[in-house]
């Protein structure tokens, strides 16, 4: 067996995703929140490099500083495959980020689904993607999304799928270079938590928010701010917990130009809208 394995580092992207609306409908007895959200895969991408290794270890290379290789969500999602599977094989990893950590968009958990599927092609283990998003739930409840890999409508806290046809285009995203805790705006006093529920066929985009914006603003003038400067083109919202802030335009042309007007301190990317995770095919659907 050990002559199949491959000694090349392979490398994956891991997109990220924006909440086009994020709605808290309630609150489990356990005190997690119950959210209603459509995620829209965007094609920025962090790169997760791997390489099979016949010993067993899992192996982090390049650490993000502040975050030990042991609490890293790729790491992490290793060694959950091997504990649950019994692989004997391990892997050394690479991690280059380009998405901006604790914006939202979901890098980590993109990251943890990225080695989950690309692990089930590279250790041969063929688990169904039903299967990988339980153990991605296990992660985080962002991760059973990215291993869905097409854009939802995603209910509970993260595990309830059903795809949605989104409009395609571009995202024009700000970075308002604060880091937002997303435990901090889950637990303020201000949060509505009792947004009536709807259904995937009356999504209208007009009419959702994030729930989560007011009080990230709140908190954080400066995602106020940015969210502010971009509604001058178009209807701007923040994704996740924030901090970013995005706006849609149908116009490659039109995006590029908003982009063209950012203040010099402000960060901010041009991201295209994807309906398919590159990975998708990594796991079979029974
Ligand atoms: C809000 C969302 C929407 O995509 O996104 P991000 O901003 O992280 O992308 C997610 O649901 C974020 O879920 P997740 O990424 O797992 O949250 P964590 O940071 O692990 O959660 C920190 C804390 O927030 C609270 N929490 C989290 C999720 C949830 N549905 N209800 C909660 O009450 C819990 O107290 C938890 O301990
Ligand atoms: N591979 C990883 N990439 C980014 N963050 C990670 C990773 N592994 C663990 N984390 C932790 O997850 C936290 C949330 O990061 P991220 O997923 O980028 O933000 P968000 O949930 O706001 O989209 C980070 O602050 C970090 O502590």
């Amino acid at each position: 067996m050990i002559e199949a394995i491959s000694s090349d580092w392979q490398a994956f992207p891991a997109p990220a995703k924006l909440n086009l609306f994020l709605h808290i409908v309630g609150r489990r007895a356990d005190g997690y929140h119950l959210l209603q959200s459509v995620f829209q895969l965007i094609d920025l991408a962090d790169t997760i490099e791997l390489r099979v290794r016949a010993d067993g270890d899992v192996r982090h290379h390049n650490p993000i500083p502040g975050v030990p290789a042991e609490h890293d969500l790729t790491v992490r999602a290793a060694r959950l495959l091997q504990a649950e599977t019994g692989c004997a094989l391990g892997v050394d990893i690479r991690v280059t980020k380009y998405l901006p950590m604790g914006g939202g968009l979901g890098g980590g958990s993109s990251d943890a689904a990225t080695v989950l599927l690309a692990l089930n092609r590279l250790w041969g283990l063929d688990l169904s993607r039903r299967r990988l998003m339980a153990l991605g739930l296990r992660l985080g409840a962002d991760v059973p999304f990215f291993v869905f890999g097409r854009n939802a409508f995603v209910e509970g806290i993260g595990e309830i799928m059903t795809p949605v046809t989104t409009p395609e285009g571009w995202y024009v995203v700000l970075h308002p270079g604060v880091h937002v805790p997303t435990p901090a705006i889950f637990g303020a006093a201000d949060l509505v938590r009792d947004t009536p529920p709807i259904a995937p066929d009356d999504i209208d985009y007009a009419t959702t928010r994030n729930d989560m914006e007011p009080v990230a603003c709140r908190l954080f003038p400066e995602v106020a701010a940015a969210r502010d400067w971009l509604s001058q083109f178009a209807p701007a919202r923040m994704t996740g917990s924030g901090a970013c802030v995005f706006a849609f335009s149908a116009s490659q042309t039109e995006s590029a130009c908003v982009l063209s007007r950012l203040p010099d301190a402000t960060a901010g990317f041009r991201a295209a809208t994807i309906a398919q995770h590159p990975l998708y095919g990594f796991a079979s659907d029974e």
